[in-house]
């Protein structure tokens, strides 16, 4: 099946079951498609890789390149405004796929490694090491998009003293580095935070960090790499998870969408040198996620599947108004519309970027970045909002939650008289206050909520990154123009 292009989700779930080393709750599992509390999430992947394949979606979220294979648009170089617009629609399918709940599909990293392989020039500033950088990630980006492979990565070095990674210094006990160059690769040691979907993805991309100091003490953390999961030495370790076991109709996000975060350790893990793409340079890697274009294509992929989750979020709320009776009510209409405002932003942002689309200085076409980091500097206190007002609309009937077992045991007829509600019986009221409750209570949702503060990263740097880069100059000529008619 090599070089097929789209996959099967048949073909992933087999693809999974090699050596790799994973570690939930003690012990090493023995095949990750068959893990309690992880197998669903494949199995979820899988069906939506399946979809690819379906007439009702084939021509929204894959094109068929130049020899005829078919892959995912996300892979697509964009070269019009069109194309930019095209892989947003083809992101935003994918999310609604899961309402935005399982968060890091793989078109998610697609969209980098496109990105970076099509930026040669930046790479080829690389000067160190035996290896061609350029060649790499041009072979990697086929490797990925003619076999659909999905992907993880882990950019974030554990820190140990926060005085220290503030200072842009890191713990060579704890952070991965380089620990030997040799003919065939580099021998890299330590740990990396934090990849999510790790023990479910074929190959893990190893990125830098965006801080690293530019001096001679970090080069031994400076590098970008890719290897397989089931590569000797790749530990992960998972945290607890979320799924347990329970029915679609108890659970259901946690039953489906459980992608699973874990730490990566690296044993003395040997990276060829054809799986290498930056080495040894700070600060080259601090450019990379900008110079390549590569962030706002994934902040393009992120804004589409926020859309997504937003519009999701009101569904469950306006469900939840309706059943209840309350969509004439003054404050609750008031909360609702806060969260369609918030979808309406993140809307006309995404619009934004993508009319206002224009070629780079790779020759490829990008969607606007302003209104892209507006939207992925804002949805991190949003949806901890929307979150929140769920809570609020909820109230103890996010509590007044009896099992899918309850509607068939001796309780049964208590269950359909006392949990019935004016426009809904009681069996659809449970199961929407379980969904409502996986959102907004339960470990999954509390989760989802962590996720959408931090994933794209810290929020602080974030925010002040995004304050040096704004225009402010003008904006202070115009108050300085009015003191000076004083
Ligand atoms: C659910 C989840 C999934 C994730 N998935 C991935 C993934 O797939 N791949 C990946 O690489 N990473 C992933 N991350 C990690 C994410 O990139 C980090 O959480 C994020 O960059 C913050 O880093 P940290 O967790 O080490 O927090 P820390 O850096 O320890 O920060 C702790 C707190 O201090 C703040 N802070 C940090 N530095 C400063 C500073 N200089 N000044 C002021 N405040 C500061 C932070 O904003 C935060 O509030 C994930 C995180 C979560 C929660």
């Amino acid at each position: 099946m090599k070089n097929a292009g789209i996959r099967t989700g048949a073909q992933y779930l087999e693809g999974l079951r090699d050596d790799r080393e994973i570690w939930t709750r003690g012990t090493r599992v023995k095949d990750v498609t068959a893990e309690p509390g992880m197998g669903g999430g494949a199995a979820s992947l899988a069906g939506f890789l399946d979809r690819q394949h379906e007439a009702a979606y084939r021509d929204i979220v894959t094109y068929e390149d130049a020899q005829g294979i078919r892959c995912a648009i996300s892979h697509m170089v964009p070269k019009s405004k069109a194309d930019v617009v095209q892989r947003g629609r083809a992101f935003y399918e994918w999310a609604t796929w899961s309402n935005g709940m399982f968060g890091r599909t793989p078109d998610y990293k697609n969209a980098s490694v496109m990105a970076f392989a099509h930026a040669p020039g930046f790479l080829a500033q690389g000067s160190k090491g035996q290896a061609d950088f350029v060649q790499n990630m041009t072979r990697f980006y086929d490797e990925v998009r003619l076999n659909d492979r999905v992907l993880t990565h882990t950019l974030v070095n554990p820190s140990v003293s926060h005085a220290q990674a503030t200072s842009g210094k890191f713990d060579e006990e704890v952070a991965l580095h380089v620990v030997k160059e040799t003919d065939a690769g580099i021998i890299v040691k330590g740990a990396r935070l934090l990849a999510t979907l790790g023990p479910l993805s074929d190959e893990i991309e190893v990125f830098p960090s965006t801080l690293l100091r530019a001096d001679d003490s970090n080069i031994p953390f400076a590098f970008a790499f890719a290897i397989p999961i089931a590569t000797p030495g790749l530990k992960m370790i998972c945290r607890d998870s979320y799924d347990h076991g329970k029915s679609h109709f108890d659970a259901p996000l946690s039953s489906r969408y459980e992608e699973m975060d874990a730490v990566v350790i690296f044993d003395n893990v040997l990276v060829p040198w054809e799986r290498v793409f930056m080495y040894g340079e700070p600060n080259l890697c601090n450019q990379a996620f900008a110079q390549t274009n590569a962030v706002v294509h994934m902040a393009h992929q992120v804004a589409c599947g926020k859309l997504a989750k937003a519009e999701f979020m009101v569904g469950v709320m306006c469900a939840i108004a309706k059943a209840t009776g309350r969509d004439k009510d003054l404050a609750t209409k008031g909360m609702i519309a806060e969260v369609m405002l918030m979808a309406e932003t993140v809307r006309a942002l995404l619009f934004s970027a993508e009319q206002q689309a224009h070629e780079d200085q790779w020759g490829n076409f990008i969607p606007l970045r302003g209104p892209l980091d507006a939207s992925r500097n804002l949805f991190p206190k949003m949806y901890p909002r929307m979150v929140e007002i769920l809570q609020l609309l909820g109230s103890s009937s996010l509590m007044a939650t009896p099992t899918e077992a309850d509607f068939s045991n001796a309780m049964a007829g208590d269950v359909e008289k006392y949990f019935q509600l004016t426009h809904m019986d009681s069996r659809d009221r449970v199961g929407l206050y379980r969904l409502a409750h996986d959102i907004a209570v339960s470990g999954f949702g509390n989760r989802q909520a962590l996720y959408e503060r931090f994933f794209f990263g810290p929020p602080q740097i974030m925010s002040s990154v995004y304050f040096d880069g704004y225009d402010k100059d003008s904006k202070i000529a115009r108050v300085e123009d009015l003191l000076a008619q004083a």
